[in-house]
């Protein structure tokens, strides 16, 4: 389905919309997306009404349920009208009708049959309506979130995006449900109880719309208390999932540093605002719907002595008082339900309007108008250039500066410095992940601002520190669910980085289901898959990050030999964390403080007793450590 609701917020955009351009904008005059998902953009009903699109197909499904929801509402006004007939008509002491009340029950169980009937047949096509809405809100969340730049992943905590995509749409599903279903079938029952009663007696019927305004004057006490408090329960309940993703996510870091206890406080606490507000969201719902029944026993109670009174007077029959009395319960039965979703109605308006917060969003990279079609000569280029780049994540804090280098098609390069230099983000520029703040990156020979973002991924493969692994086999996780990479390639892919060894030794091959994140792999294990999804990917430029960790030897050398199979003729990037990876590159770059500070292969480096020289003399040290030695070399050259 497209994106009705961002059509319509591109047409016409709203005051609100434009504060959020404005926030959304930095310093460079990019946009940062910096969203707050959680504001309440609009006012009332406006967020909810642009759902409405979504349910424009299944309009004739609505229809079919509102027919459904007359006939079950005129058996049941039909059904006291009938016990009236039998009373004042069939059970007349002086002239009683059996043969009369036989037919009157017949009616009644058949309008009681066609009744169970109809409302079966209107939940059941509500809930479907209902799922299809939220299924195609759903999609449509998960693709606008999955479009959006790294820049908002980077600030958006994962756990309100959880939320959004399943308790906000679920709450705007029990609008489309509960509260439509509610709202039209009461509503109906409604009108049609109050044509009953003025058919009845229109006298009585007037006196009793007296309860109108006061159950308009306790709807207007309630409201603004209501909302309130639903607002406050949603967020502090969202904080939570917030809270639980994050922390089950890093329960590895928390476990080794024992955070538990503090995190299980906070947990805590947030736990506690959390029940406050449910508690006071339940008091404030209980006190409305509470006053509404008293108000409802009062007016029956009226009725009797009143309606009593007119029948021994003989001034009513007294099936019409029955009649009378079963519709102003009925009355209020109708009220109470309408009123009962009013919860569903807050909690929908509000989700409505987080979800919109999210769908409203554009991303802040976009696709060329023409993008540059790859064709397979560009397909087959790796070649990159980097010129005069430079980049800052934060206006002011510059991160690379002046980034200018070649690399030719199938060169292995590498590069080393640091922790914080600008290595990973010189690849997340790459791949476009974030633009450049000035200068100009190529691939291919052009702008990686002229391709489209999926065609310029599709000539990258990235291998990540920490490899992702999907819910799915072995094979599943090479071929990364293509359907067109065949049984035999995924094989060879394996083979020809030599993951087989491991995948034959697991008890279903290639068919071994994988836990979440690949945890029943090594980290090794987990390289080579990731480098035998290269080979079966086939990108002309991968870029490898490399795994800080230790690996045994063997494992290593089983890496390193993956390593040297993937990046046979293709352009190959090393983040080296082991100077042994990037001994034989072509080039090597050494980065400090977000500059290139010394260039050249590892004999040149070495021979020019910078920067890599210390750390290669400092090699059984990890890289990261090698800056301070390297920084008192420059320093003791720098004075000689
Ligand atoms: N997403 C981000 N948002 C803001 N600042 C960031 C982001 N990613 C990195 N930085 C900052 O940019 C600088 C360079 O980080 P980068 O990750 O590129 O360094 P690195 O050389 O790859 O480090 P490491 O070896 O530790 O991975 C650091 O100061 C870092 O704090």
């Amino acid at each position: 389905m497209s994106d009705p609701m961002n059509a319509k917020a591109q047409k016409q955009p709203d005051s609100n919309q434009q504060q959020e351009s404005k926030e959304n904008k930095d310093s460079n005059g990019t946009r940062n997306a910096t969203p707050d998902l959680d504001r309440s953009s609009s006012k009332g009903i406006t967020g909810l009404i642009r759902l409405l699109p979504y349910a424009k197909p299944r309009v004739w499904g609505f229809v079919l349920i509102f027919a459904f929801a007359i006939i079950f509402n005129i058996t049941g006004t039909l059904q006291p009208y009938l016990v009236k007939v039998a009373i004042d008509n069939d059970l007349n002491i002086s002239n009683p009708d059996l043969r009369g009340l036989i037919i009157i029950g017949l009616v009644y169980i058949l309008s009681v049959v066609i009744g169970v009937a109809a409302n079966y047949a209107q939940v059941v096509m509500l809930q479907y309506n209902g799922q299809s809405i939220i299924r195609a809100i759903r999609l449509d969340l998960f693709r606008h979130i999955a479009n959006q730049a790294m820049q908002f992943f980077d600030r958006t905590a994962i756990g309100r995006l959880v939320t959004n995509v399943s308790n906000d749409t679920e709450t705007v599903n029990q609008f489309f449900t509960q509260f439509f279903l509610s709202t039209v079938s009461n509503g109906m029952s409604l009108v049609m109880i109050v044509f009953a009663m003025y058919e009845l007696d229109a006298r009585v019927a007037t006196y009793s719309m007296i309860l109108v305004p006061i159950v308009f004057v306790i709807s207007f006490v309630f409201r603004k208390r209501m909302r309130r408090a639903y607002q406050t329960t949603r967020t502090r309940l969202s904080n939570v999932v917030v809270f639980l993703a994050e922390n089950l996510s890093g329960i590895r870091i928390i476990q080794i540093f024992l955070q538990e206890k503090r995190q299980a406080k906070l947990f805590e606490q947030l736990n506690s605002s959390h029940r406050e507000a449910n508690i006071l969201e339940y008091g404030t719902s209980v006190s409305f719907n509470r006053s509404l029944e008293l108000l409802g026993n009062l007016a029956v109670a009226a009725m009797i002595f009143v309606g009593g009174d007119v029948v021994l007077h003989h001034g009513m029959e007294f099936g019409t008082l029955y009649a009378f009395i079963t519709y102003i319960r009925n009355f209020f039965a109708p009220i109470n339900a309408i009123t009962q979703q009013w919860n569903t109605l807050l909690s929908a308006l509000v989700s409505a309007d987080r979800i919109g917060n999210v769908l409203r969003l554009e991303p802040a990279i976009q696709d060329p108008v023409e993008p540059v079609q790859i064709d397979d000569f560009l397909r087959s280029q790796g070649s990159i250039e980097f010129k005069h780049v430079s980049f800052a994540y934060h206006p002011d804090q510059p991160v690379l500066r002046n980034i200018d280098f070649t690399i030719e098609p199938g060169e292995f390069v590498g590069f080393v410095g640091a922790t914080g230099a600008g290595k990973s983000s010189i690849m997340s520029l790459l791949m476009r992940f974030y633009d450049v703040t000035d200068g100009q990156i190529l691939v291919g020979g052009q702008d990686v601002r002229d391709f489209r973002q999926a065609d310029l991924h599709s000539l990258i493969g990235l291998v990540q520190q920490d490899v992702y692994v999907f819910s799915g086999t072995v094979a599943d996780n090479i071929r990364l669910f293509r359907s067109d990479i065949s049984d035999e390639q995924v094989v060879n892919a394996a083979v020809t980085v030599g993951a087989n060894r491991f995948i034959e030794r697991l008890p279903n091959g290639y068919q071994t289901p994988l836990y979440a994140k690949g945890m029943n792999l090594s980290m090794g294990e987990r390289q080579l898959l990731a480098f035998a999804r290269i080979v079966a990917l086939d990108p002309a430029i991968i870029i490898l990050d490399e795994a800080t960790a230790s690996l045994d030897s063997r494992t290593e050398e089983w890496v390193q030999a993956g390593l040297q199979a993937v990046s046979q003729s293709r352009t190959t990037l090393v983040i080296a964390h082991r100077l042994s990876t990037i001994r034989n590159a072509d080039t090597i770059y050494v980065l400090d403080k977000g500059r290139i500070v010394e260039r050249g292969n590892h004999e040149a480096l070495v021979a020019a007793g910078g920067y890599y020289a210390a750390l290669h003399e400092n090699s059984g040290i990890d890289a990261k450590d090698f800056r301070k030695n390297a920084q008192m070399r420059l320093e003791c050259k720098a004075t000689t």
